[in-house]
């Protein structure tokens, strides 16, 4: 089922080769982060280039019910007339963030500090998603969380009063839970210390600053330590969302796989914490290249092409890397299958808690189209069966999850029979315009 509505069905088939240019959307974390730090500041933020996906969407909405003003212009230009740090209004409903963890996780830390109480709900894949590795931090601060077994969905968060600023060691590698902390720590007085033992992605740490908090980051014997001083009045800014590199993965993919393309997909974030895929594709031998490299809004920019590479070799992905390509292994797991040899991801327990237990679905899904996967709690290997070897033919469930819809629609673009997906309905959570876009490309993908 998808999240909002009947199943949507499609397949895709193997294809002419794919050519030409790919505008991909806004980057999704960015997204998020914009609306809700544009509503904890005074002033109006302008954001262009917004990725208009269901769960930024979602995210939007949840603004307005904390009581900011979000406006919505037309062509990915938005704007949010914030209420500021501590300003949140008590929602009169149950916000609902329907299939994303990035939305829910960041606005319980956005609230947490307020007082204010607010229950939280998602679809069937967000209410099964831990929520106590966001929780328990924030009651450090003196916020009390009410939800169902194991810390699930639906939950109440009562916002502490008299919020005291913490020092949290972060037990998984998880953005989301760094940055649940740092946003309550903007309404607690005094610093707020987050550590992080693996650098994961960095947008919080760098927005908070270009909005005007006082944030610093430096590397420790425990880790990388971030210290951010509270109720700072934000600035409200202009913010222009760069591309995201998490949807560029998808043409890059595709364009890898599918025999004869060539295709260009311009203007992609490469900020080292989210760039991992490209790196461990560039050591498998894939024809990548970085052109026209460049700066933008402080973020390292560039345009990717991508040709088809027969010849890509199985490779270790270094566990270390993990974090910086954590939702790009569903898609690796696809190239993987059209490689020469094994590829082996270690050190990814985290692709279990995802929107859908990652390992588990791309397992069951290639298996089904005939490659091989082993697996263990926190890995997993793929013994690639080569160019023009892999089977296809069989209906792979998404699992409410769009990079697992996705990741099976690029397989069957290069797969000697049909590859079918059960429900591309999440697909629009982060990357709404898919379908065209690799239509455009030359794919043969469609609804059933
Ligand atoms: O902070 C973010 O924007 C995100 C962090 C990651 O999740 P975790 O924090 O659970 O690793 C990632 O998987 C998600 O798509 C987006
Ligand atoms: C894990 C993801 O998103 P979220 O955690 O925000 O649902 C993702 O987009 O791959």
């Amino acid at each position: 089922m998808s999240s909002h509505g009947d199943p949507i069905p499609m397949t895709s088939s193997a294809c002419g080769p794919l050519s030409g240019t790919a505008n991909v959307p806004g980057d999704k974390s960015i997204s998020h982060r914009s609306l809700i730090l544009g509503a904890m500041c005074v002033g109006e933020t302008t954001i262009t280039g917004l990725l208009e996906g269901q769960d930024v969407l979602d995210t939007a909405k949840a603004m307005r019910a904390f009581g900011a003003e979000v406006t919505d212009h037309g062509g990915g230009s938005w704007s949010v007339r914030g209420v500021g740090v501590g300003g949140f209004a008590e929602p009169d409903n149950v916000i609902d963030c329907g299939n994303s963890g990035t939305g829910v996780r960041l606005i319980m830390g956005a609230m947490a500090t307020q007082p204010i109480t607010a229950t939280f709900s998602g679809d069937a894949s967000l209410n099964g998603r831990p929520m106590a590795r966001v929780t328990d931090p924030l009651a450090l601060f003196g916020t009390q969380a009410v939800g169902r077994a194991g810390g699930r969905l639906p939950m109440t968060l009562v916002g502490a009063r008299e919020p005291v600023p913490v020092r949290y060691v972060v037990p998984v590698p998880s953005a989301q839970v760094k940055s649940a902390v740092l946003l309550a720590g903007l309404n607690a007085p005094g610093q707020t210390v987050v550590i992080e033992q693996e650098a994961t992605r960095d947008h919080t740490e760098r927005m908070l600053e270009g909005f005007g908090a006082e944030i610093s980051t430096r590397e420790t014997d425990e880790g990388r330590e971030i210290t951010l001083t509270g109720q700072p009045e934000l600035n409200a800014q202009h913010i222009e969302v760069p591309r995201d590199p998490s949807s560029a993965a998808f043409p890059v993919c595709a364009a890898l796989v599918v025999p004869g393309s060539d295709v260009l997909v311009p203007g992609i974030g490469l900020n080292p914490t989210r760039a991992g895929l490209f790196t461990t594709l560039r050591e498998m031998g894939a024809d990548l290249t970085y052109e026209n490299e460049r700066t933008e809004g402080g973020e390292p920019v560039a345009d990717l092409r991508a040709r088809f590479s027969p010849d890509m070799q199985g490779i270790e992905v270094p566990p270390e890397r993990a974090a910086s390509m954590i939702d790009e292994y569903p898609v690796l797991s696809v190239v993987a299958a059209y490689a020469k040899g094994q590829t082996v991801m270690r050190g990814v327990r985290e692709l279990r808690v995802k929107e859908s237990d990652r390992i588990d679905a791309m397992a069951k899904g290639l298996r089904a189209n005939g490659i091989t996967v082993d697996e263990g709690e926190d890995w997993w290997t793929v013994t690639g069966a080569g160019h023009g070897n892999v089977a296809g033919g069989a209906i792979c469930a998404s699992e409410l999850d769009h990079r697992i819809a996705m990741s099976f629609l690029i397989l069957g673009m290069a797969s000697n029979a049909p590859v079918r997906v059960d429900d591309g309905g999440p697909i629009a959570t982060s990357f709404p315009i898919f379908e065209p876009l690799m239509t455009e490309l030359g794919a043969s993908v469609a609804r059933d």
